[in-house]
């Protein structure tokens, strides 16, 4: 691929009284830059002795007929900036350099301590380790068929009668749990009826309804969520009055099995609520009450996906039944020996639950936007996206599909009347530019000598951002909450023009912007000081 970090701005300006001294070379390579220059030309020896060296630096020596008898080196841009980076390892002090104006700029130059930050870090990272709802599914996945091939009962989980149910409770065996790898039966600590996969049937197919996708927005993070996700039927479970089962981690079938899903059916039923804990924490899903009223013509079902590590328990059932089938969750990139009926996830998006942390983000973040010392001149905040997501030729559709985290960014910063906004986010050597929109390059190629940090800065007043914040003062500074975890490509083809004109491709990845203004009028913009942008040394 070609370099897309080529390039100059302004026109070709030749510093004819360059000094042997390395010092005064970098520091005219410095003004060079600053005021724009194209390319420097320097008698070729004098550079050489400056340190200059050939292999460190894309060089070309043609030499213009008027300097024919004095060969010169012509120094790109990116030659210009590796001279200032060895001189900085070298301790070498260079004055600051502005590289183009930026008027109208859509950042503020003002950064957030890192600690005031925290707080919103820590609201991602308790994200919950399971998934929970209900869910409507067409009353054709409510019919459960049971019994022996001569003696078959089928039943209705929508509208199930106390008869039927009574028939169901008395088909099946008397739960048994894993312990040190043996079922182990003791009613003390599981008391319930089951069905193994074999001896039932139901019309649920996980993977045909948006459950998978339900279960990969509110689990899966990162790299993970990317990931082929397969589906095992495991068990039926019948919880009728009395029954329980105490608290307990799901043995995992292979190594690729990561959680569990239980789904819970429409049947009446008192207590019996599943309980999860992590961490110290605790959550309760009380799908008796999730699920009053979702019974009959429009039935829906209760969902909950844990990860395997997480311990569960099913607290007593007060009265009716308590019905559910258990499905193993595996990721399907990885070898298992478990028999995976699976096949792979739909592609239907779904609109994302409310995560439970989500109270503890908006504390954090309403906290912080109140907070008068918090970016009191207003600001820029950064998110890197934890899930990745399909970019086309646009990115208006990406706020509907965000999941997980994202989708807390979006929704909390509109509760709290501030403006989220996708960006594309390009690396063009050491400058970063982040776009509102996914640009066209059609018109673009590094022949013209234009970085593209600087075009996209032209063409669709991208925030430009030098890499290294801590070293460099630039007049633009984002404060990155969460860093760029997983990468949403756009891909954008462009003429790319070295040696031969080639087909050459620039990279972008989205990430969500939330932009701040001023204490007490956080969603009112601050205007940008009309100054020039400083790219610079200390
Ligand atoms: O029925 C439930 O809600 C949970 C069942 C369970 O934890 C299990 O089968 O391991
Ligand atoms: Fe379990």
């Amino acid at each position: 691929m070609a370099n897309t970090a080529t390039g100059f701005v302004g026109s070709i300006l030749e510093f004819s009284a360059i000094s042997l001294d390395q010092n005064v070379l970098r520091s005219s390579a410095a003004n060079a830059l600053s005021r724009g220059v194209k390319r420097l030309s320097c008698r070729h020896k004098q550079a050489l002795r400056s340190g200059v060296r050939g292999s460190n630096f894309r060089t070309s020596t043609d030499t213009p007929p008027a300097c024919r008898f004095s060969p010169r080196l012509h120094l790109t841009r990116v030659d210009l900036w590796k001279m200032l980076d060895s001189s900085m390892t070298r301790g070498c002090s260079l004055p600051v350099i502005p590289v183009f104006n930026i008027e109208n700029m859509s950042s503020h130059p003002t950064l957030a301590t890192p600690e005031s930050l925290e707080s919103l870090r820590e609201a991602f990272a308790a994200k919950p380790p399971f998934v929970s709802g209900t869910l409507p599914l067409d009353p054709k996945n409510f019919i459960l068929f049971h019994g022996a091939v001569k003696n078959a009962h089928c039943i209705d989980l929508a509208h199930a009668s106390e008869e039927d149910l009574q028939i169901l409770t008395n088909a099946c065996d008397r739960a048994t749990f894993g312990l040190n790898k043996e079922d182990v039966l003791d009613e003390s600590y599981r008391k319930a009826g089951k069905l193994d996969s074999s001896s039932f049937s139901t019309s649920i197919v996980p993977e045909r309804t948006s459950l998978i996708d339900l279960v990969r927005a509110g689990l899966l993070e990162g790299m993970d969520a990317t990931r082929p996700i397969k589906v095992e039927l495991y068990k039926l479970n019948v919880y009728d009055e009395g029954s329980f089962f105490k608290p307990h981690q799901d043995t995992p079938r292979s190594e690729s099995m990561f959680g569990s899903l239980v789904l819970v059916f429409p049947t009446p039923h008192k207590g019996g609520a599943l309980v999860l804990r992590d961490d110290e924490k605790e959550w309760t899903f009380d799908s008796a009450a999730a699920l009053t009223g979702h019974a009959g013509d429009t039935p829906s079902i209760g969902y909950v996906a844990f990860f395997s590590d997480v311990e569960h328990e099913v607290l007593p059932v007060e009265s009716g039944h308590r019905l559910t089938i258990t499905f193993n969750l595996y990721f399907g990139d990885i070898e298992t020996t478990g028999d995976t009926t699976a096949l792979s996830s739909s592609e239907a998006s779904v609109s994302p639950t409310i995560p439970p942390n989500e109270i503890l983000f908006k504390t954090a973040f309403q906290t912080l936007l109140e907070d008068p010392a918090f970016l009191p001149d207003g600001g820029t905040l950064a998110f890197g996206m934890h899930h990745v997501y399909p970019i086309k030729d646009s990115l208006k559709h990406i706020p509907k599909l965000l999941k997980g985290n994202d989708a807390l960014v979006w929704r909390v910063s509109k509760q709290l009347g501030v403006k989220p906004r996708v960006y594309v986010l390009y690396k063009d050597g050491r400058l970063t530019a982040l776009v509102p929109t996914v640009p066209n390059f059609k018109g673009y190629c590094d022949q013209e000598d234009i970085s593209l940090a600087e075009q996209l800065h032209r063409t669709y007043h991208a925030m430009v951002l030098l890499d290294d914040v801590k070293r460099i003062d630039t007049a633009e500074r984002v404060n990155w909450v969460t860093g760029m975890k997983v990468l949403s490509r756009v891909k954008s083809p462009y003429m790319a023009y070295g040696n031969q004109a080639e087909l050459s491709y620039a990279y972008g990845d989205v990430c969500l912007i939330v932009r701040l203004g001023r204490p007490g009028s956080r969603g009112e913009l601050v205007a940008r000081p009309k100054k020039k942008a400083h790219y610079g040394f200390y």
